[in-house]
């Protein structure tokens, strides 16, 4: 990239989430990542660009030298922090303004600093495997794949719940969605094939800020402004038809919706699952996480046909790397929380103790050794504190970050790109698995987290009791006591 020509023609809108808005280059499979900030703090000018340049820089090291080495160089891109021309800025900001979702307009581009990220743009692939089809991506945001199992959990449901599944009903009670998505980060976990078909149907059904699909790099389907429509999956089978024609015959000059939508669940369950060596088959040493239940009493369908279902994930597969990581998380907020303030209090004595316990980074070797080799057990010293608060900090990176699956149609032989090749019978694909949003979460948005745990837990209790009186006087709450048929798809 010649930072010198830039221009704000070659490039266009292509996506943003709370923090960052992402353009993607019209001929090269590349992308920028602006920060956004809120819009008191943009007029007054909160961050200097030298600050700027060093919040970019914290994000680039902390991909590359704790998330890469944790989750595996194949799946990582960090990507590099780039200095741009302020004009050019100034005139992409104009030209992406109306594509912006109304819903993140609370927050503007970072126009003053003129720091970047750029990454490769992981919807494509690159251009000779394309083939006669362009490429597939399906984007998902997993979210928390286990209940937590701490002794410092004071609310028993957290031990039944996942924080997904109750985190849903206070976004409904807040307006942020309409409707509840039925997807259960623990069932796309779960290594059961069943299940994560499960999980895959739900998102579909309900995509929220899940599941993300693109086409030849534009987005065909999922997290559109508009909370109130529902996505048509009928116009996604279209869209993804030609990918699946060999086994879906047309029905009456249209696919068969059902049958699209299968394949693309098998072809996405299967790189999911896949470690991503070429031949990989998938049944490899599989991954159990310790202690931690895996069914989620707010899915109580699953609970009488599939309570065997508990497979464990392949070792090496994205899923497995991303849970392992999460489960960094072994205390709970709850535990975390006291931590948090031991720290606090010790940083009020010795504040010059702030740069040499890296809690605004940097982002190096010596803080990823931190990471790794924090004792188990809490004998009352600083460092225990802020080592867990480093594994807490890398675990919920990893509890929201994406999952990218980019995938074109192959019908050759050869062994050209190493990094997935999945369903060896017809249609096969070729492609690769990456994660991606991999920011470090600041230390200081540990009170808040605190708070929010509390916030979901009790209005999930509030809901669930409120439809317990709403309901059949009947209907119990105890999962063991209800029976609900499941139909496989
Ligand atoms: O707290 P959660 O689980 O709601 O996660 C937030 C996400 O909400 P979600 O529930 O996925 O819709 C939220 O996503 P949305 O803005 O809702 O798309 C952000 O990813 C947020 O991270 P950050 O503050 O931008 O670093 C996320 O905050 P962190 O908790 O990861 O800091
Ligand atoms: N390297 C990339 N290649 C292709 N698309 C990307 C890339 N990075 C980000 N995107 C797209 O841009 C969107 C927003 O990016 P990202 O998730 O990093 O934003 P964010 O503000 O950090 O999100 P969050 O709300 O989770 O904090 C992603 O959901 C994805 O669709």
């Amino acid at each position: 990239m010649e930072v010198e020509k830039m221009d704000e023609n070659d490039w266009k809108y292509h996506g943003e989430g709370n923090k960052s808005i992402v353009v993607s280059h019209a001929q090269h499979s590349q992308v920028l990542r602006f920060l956004k900030h809120n819009v008191e703090d943009h007029k007054h000018r909160c961050q200097t660009s030298e600050q700027a340049q060093q919040h970019i820089q914290n994000i680039v090291d902390f991909g590359k030298h704790v998330m890469r080495p944790l989750l595996g160089e194949n799946y990582v891109h960090h990507g590099e922090a780039v200095k741009l021309p302020l004009d050019f800025v100034r005139l992409l900001s104009l030209k992406v303004e109306p594509e912006r979702p109304e819903s993140r307009t609370d927050k503007v581009m970072d126009t003053l600093s003129g720091w970047a990220m750029c990454l490769p743009n992981l919807t494509q692939l690159p251009d000779h495997l394309s083939e006669h089809r362009p490429p597939l991506c399906i984007e998902i945001k997993p979210k928390c794949g286990f209940l937590p199992w701490s002794r410092h959990v004071t609310k028993d449901v957290k031990l039944k719940a996942c924080r997904f599944c109750m985190h849903q009903h206070l976004k409904i009670s807040s307006g942020k969605w309409k409707r509840r998505s039925q997807y259960c980060p623990l069932d796309l976990f779960s290594g059961s094939k069943q299940r994560m078909f499960l999980a895959i149907k739900h998102l579909l059904e309900e995509a929220q800020n899940n599941l993300k699909i693109f086409k030849n790099g534009e987005l065909i389907f999922g997290c559109k402004d508009d909370v109130d429509q529902k996505q048509d999956l009928n116009e996604l089978a279209q869209h993804l038809w030609p990918y699946f024609s060999p086994t879906v015959p047309l029905i009456q000059g249209r696919p068969h919706r059902k049958a699209v939508l299968h394949n693309l669940t098998q072809v996405v369950t299967m790189a999911l699952l896949s470690s991503g060596e070429p031949g990989d088959t998938t049944e490899h040493r599989r991954f159990h996480p310790p202690k931690s239940r895996d069914h989620c009493r707010t899915n109580m369908l699953l609970q009488d046909c599939c309570h065997k279902a508990n497979r464990g994930l392949p070792k090496d597969c994205v899923l497995s790397k991303i849970l392992q990581v999460q489960l960094l998380d072994d205390l709970d907020i709850e535990g975390i929380y006291p931590l948090y303030k031991r720290v606090e209090r010790y940083l009020a004595e010795y504040p010059e103790e702030r740069s040499r316990l890296q809690l605004d980074g940097p982002y190096n070797e010596s803080f990823l050794e931190r990471v790794r080799r924090c004792p188990s057990d809490d004998d009352g010293s600083i460092e225990y504190a802020v080592g867990k608060i480093h594994q807490y900090r890398v675990a919920m990176a990893a509890k929201d970050c994406s999952i990218m699956i980019t995938l074109a149609p192959y019908e050759g032989d050869d062994i050209l790109w190493p990094t997935l090749e999945i369903q060896p019978s017809k249609p096969r694909f070729r492609g690769a698995v990456s994660i991606l949003d991999l920011d470090p979460k600041p230390y200081e948005s540990i009170p808040h987290q605190y708070k929010l745990d509390l916030q979901i837990v009790s209005n999930y209790l509030r809901s669930v009791q409120s439809n317990v009186e709403l309901a059949s006087p009947n209907l119990c709450l105890n999962s063991e006591d209800c029976t609900l048929l499941f139909h496989s798809a």
